[in-house]
């Protein structure tokens, strides 16, 4: 099977050339977005980032980069903005023209077409031809998908999903891609994705995606289907309990304060850090101690194992954009240097595996413990422990499988929502502020608790949105094991489909403000965001029975993180930052790093009131930082 996709749940079908216009620039070598382009601005001297695309609901802010903790004046972030929304619309016009020109429209021009159209015109009357015909139409007495056809070469320099949201608006919650002899389904209605994930689910496998990721997670839960999946589907749920969870929060909240660590010395030293790569250790460093008990140690420490993870990382991703697997010819991996490479870091990786299953099998068989329904050992508490305890066979491919599944579903997806909620949060700065208040007041100076994911209301909406605006992955992949109905469409057995829960997360039809971050949308008295509560328009963690078994281990970990690091410093984008570009893997990543200036908080000094009148009659305010400032 080719390629094509990436990795967890992506096609790469859109591959790019590089050109440039005065004020938009697109690169070449990955499908990914220009999110904003680097202006100097004279009168500052600074450097002022803007997004070029902000395209209906996109809903990129402009990045302001500044070497000051000072907010950017207004008048040329509305310039910015108006040059920006010129652009936007003139490309907007552009795409709907040729669009409306009938380009992305798959002509049905095949021979039966073609025939078909010369008996109509011979009288022969249209039932019958229709009968006649209905083989090759597909689709029998049923509506015809609307069908896009995939030579979008003005659309192809950007993250693949981008495009998808253009053809969304035009075509609808469900529609057709065709890219050759390839085509795919894209779906973007909630009532359907509900049909393919939860309703009718069993009709419908992981499909390309096994193929892509069995070097990496064999049969694992991720790509696994039907009996495999649902035996360990079984056996691994459990391990995620509620005690487990809460054991998790010590360990994040240990994790996150290395982290913190390291940035006192950048903000110390005034050094600008890359944060995407840090929340990458931070949540693998995480992710290691939770699921199998080993500390890479990634924060501090570039060992040969975390490079291993890394080159499979990285394989994995390139794999899924790569137009010819050639990893599939078998003398390949023995001449390929980077194969070898990949061979040599999975031989690597198998090996630490096998050890740490060796330990903890010892411990099990030491320790006098009952197994029960929420047994945990306090000195590993890790799912290993659990699934070892629990009988699984300790020298079965299948448990490997699974610990490679889970290390790299949740490292890479909680790294990304990090990455952009830094991002989000750089963008509103009345957003970190009112973060930071909840998080001062709950959190003091103490690690979180259990108890305060609770109360840290106003940081989990701020998660939720983050989720909402950078769905990790941006993109399901299914496939239809027998024929099916979808929206009063009939689709066949062995369709591809993607459900973009970009799309679903940023319809106009479905959210107001679509595009704005606003935490503010989810009521803080409400109950937490899920997909049946949003009855499936919001998916940031899938639904149905193949719903993230970490949902809620991801939430508290990233909830932890955020409510530490916000606490303790203030984050801005760095100044001459490169421009914050979407690409896609298996989440969503920057194309060059989100680089940040890190500043240590000062808390405010206790007063009685915020606002103390001075003799002047001028007021006394206390700033973010806790310098004072004056104002009227
Ligand atoms: C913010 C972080 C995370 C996000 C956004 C996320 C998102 C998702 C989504 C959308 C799915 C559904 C995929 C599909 O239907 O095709 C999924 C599945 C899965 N996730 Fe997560 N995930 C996160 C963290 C984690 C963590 C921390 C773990 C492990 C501890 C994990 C383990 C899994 C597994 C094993 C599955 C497959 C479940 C199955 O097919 O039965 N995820 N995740």
């Amino acid at each position: 099977m080719t390629a094509n996709y990436t990795f967890l749940h992506i096609p790469a079908c859109i591959y790019t050339q590089s050109f440039q216009t005065p004020s938009i620039i697109f690169h070449s070598h990955h499908p990914k977005a220009t999110v904003c382009t680097t202006a100097l601005n004279s009168n500052s001297n600074s450097y002022e980032s803007y997004p070029t695309r902000r395209r209906g609901s996109y809903g990129f802010h402009p990045i302001l980069c500044s070497s000051s903790n000072d907010r950017a004046p207004d008048s040329a972030d509305g310039s910015v903005k108006s040059v920006e929304r010129l652009l936007e619309e003139k490309r907007r016009a552009e795409l709907s023209a040729r669009i409306a020109s009938g380009e992305f429209t798959a002509q049905k021009n095949g021979f039966p077409s073609i025939l078909k159209k010369s008996l109509l015109k011979l009288g022969i009357p249209r039932q019958i031809l229709d009968g006649l015909f209905s083989w090759a139409d597909g689709e029998g007495d049923f509506p015809r998908i609307p069908e896009a056809k995939g030579s979008i070469n003005s659309v192809r320099n950007e993250a693949f999903f981008i495009p998808l949201y253009e053809l969304y608006l035009t075509y609808g919650g469900i529609f057709r891609l065709t890219f050759g002899p390839k085509s795919f389904l894209i779906v973007s209605d909630p009532s359907i994705a509900k049909h393919i994930l939860r309703d009718n689910s069993k009709a419908y496998s992981k499909g390309i995606l096994a193929e892509i990721l069995e070097f990496v997670m064999g049969k694992g839960l991720i790509p696994a289907d039907g009996e495999v999946w649902r035996v360990r589907r079984r056996a691994i749920v459990p391990a995620l309990h509620q005690k487990y969870v809460t054991a998790m929060i010590d360990l994040f909240g240990q994790a996150t304060d290395r982290l913190c660590k390291k940035l006192d010395i950048a903000a110390n030293d005034g050094e600008d850090v890359e944060m995407e790569s840090l929340f990458s250790n931070l949540t693998l460093d995480i992710i290691g101690k939770a699921v199998f008990n080993y500390d890479f140690d990634s924060l501090t420490n570039d060992t040969g194992i975390v490079e291993a993870v890394y080159t499979v990382l990285r394989e994995a991703e390139d794999r899924s954009v790569s137009p010819i697997p050639i990893w599939e010819i078998p003398i390949w991996k023995d001449i390929s240097p980077r194969q070898r490479k990949v061979s040599a870091a999975l031989k690597l990786i198998n090996y630490t595996l096998d050890n740490l299953i060796a330990i903890c099998k010892k411990m099990v068989d030491e320790e006098e413990l009952q197994f029960h329904e929420e047994y945990m050992n306090e000195q590993d508490p890790s799912i290993l422990h659990f699934l070892l305890a629990s009988g699984d066979d300790v020298s079965s491919k299948q448990l490997r499988d699974d610990l490679m599944t889970m290390l790299i579903a949740g490292h890479e997806t909680s790294a990304a929502v990090l990455t952009w909620t830094f991002y989000l949060l750089s963008q509103e700065p009345s957003v970190a502020s009112k973060l930071q208040e909840e998080v001062d007041s709950v959190l003091g100076d103490r690690l979180p608790n259990i108890e305060d994911m609770k109360k840290l209301k106003y940081t989990t909406r701020v998660i939720n949105e983050s989720l909402r605006l950078y769905p990790q992955p941006p993109v399901l992949i299914r496939r239809s094991l027998e024929n099916d109905m979808l929206g009063g469409y009939s689709i066949k057995r062995g369709e591809d489909i993607f459900i973009s829960l970009w799309n679903l997360h940023r319809s106009p039809e479905l959210w107001d403000d679509a595009d704005k971050f606003k935490p503010d949308r989810w009521p803080l008295d409400g109950p937490n965001p899920n997909e049946t509560n949003q009855n499936f328009r919001y998916l940031p963690f899938g639904g149905g029975p193949r719903k993230c078994v970490g949902d809620l281990f991801a939430s508290y970990e990233t909830v932890v993180a955020l409510a530490m690091l916000v606490r303790r410093f203030n984050f801005q984008m760095a100044l001459g930052a490169p421009p914050v570009e979407m690409t896609t893997g298996a989440t969503i990543h920057t194309t060059q790093g989100l680089k940040m200036t890190v500043t240590c908080r000062m808390k405010p000094p206790i007063v009685p009131s915020l606002d103390r009148a001075t003799t002047n009659g001028e007021t006394l305010s206390v700033s973010e930082q806790g310098s004072m400032k004056l104002g009227r």
